[in-house]
């Protein structure tokens, strides 16, 4: 497995960071926002989806990724981004934000549907290459994180841990969470075991995530 040092060394193989230059420079824009699967767009494109606790920083992260500050609408309040929000980037990728999951008080019926739509998505795109959960680097992977994870092992979409707002780990903390992390993808089999650490605000590891979404297989 690869060693992470904390913050991420963000340098790709040359390559790789040709490619995701080439991918990003082409922009991105806000396609649709979709509440059911007949509002899905033409599965042509090569996709990758985003998924995380309600908060984690989804938003903002697809926002710095894409270099488009209002692109995917960031919020204070947990739970605002309730449908699947299709972004296209250049005209070879869409990207995939998910609502987010596990804010307090949502309910059941909400949760519930939330959960049909998730499952009937993640089951129905021949593009989906991976998704990406996020986990907020502060708390680890949440018993409601392993949910979704058992979901995308059970759908076959392979996927990786996103770790979010890393400039708020303290030092002392890091290894820990790192470990955590790692222990709990070690029992899903369709997680990769690297995982990309990032933090929005200061820029880490986003070079490292334009890359992996350019060099999809
Ligand atoms: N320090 C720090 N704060 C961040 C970072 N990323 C996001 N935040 C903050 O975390 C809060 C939530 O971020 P959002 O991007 O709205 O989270 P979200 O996951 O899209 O939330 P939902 O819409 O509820 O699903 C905001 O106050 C952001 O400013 C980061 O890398 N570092």
């Amino acid at each position: 497995m690869t060693t992470l040092r904390f913050p991420l060394s963000d340098r790709p193989e040359p390559q790789a960071a040709e490619a995701a230059h080439r991918l990003f420079s082409a922009g991105a824009d806000f396609l649709k926002g979709v509440v059911a699967m007949d509002g899905l767009p033409d599965d042509d494109r090569v996709e990758v989806c985003f998924a995380g606790r309600s908060n984690v920083g989804k938003s903002t992260l697809i926002n710095a990724l894409t270099n488009r500050k209002g692109l995917a609408r960031a919020s204070n309040t947990p739970g605002r981004t309730q449908e699947i929000n299709y972004f296209t980037l250049g005209d070879s990728h869409y990207l995939v934000d998910l609502p987010g999951y596990g804010f307090a008080n949502a309910p059941v019926a909400v949760v519930r549907r939330w959960q049909d739509l998730l499952k009937t998505y993640l089951a129905g795109r021949a593009g989906l290459r991976r998704a990406f959960v996020l986990i907020d680097a502060r708390h680890g992977v949440k018993d409601v994180d392993d949910e979704i994870m058992t979901l995308l092992d059970r759908s076959a979409v392979t996927f990786q841990a996103v770790l979010t707002k890393a400039d708020k780990v303290k030092e002392k903390d890091r290894e820990a969470v790192l470990a955590q992390v790692r222990g709990r993808l070690a029992t899903h089999p369709a997680a990769f075991p690297e995982m990309v650490l990032t933090s929005s605000e200061k820029g880490w590891g986003l070079d490292t995530l334009r890359a992996l979404i350019a060099t999809l297989p």
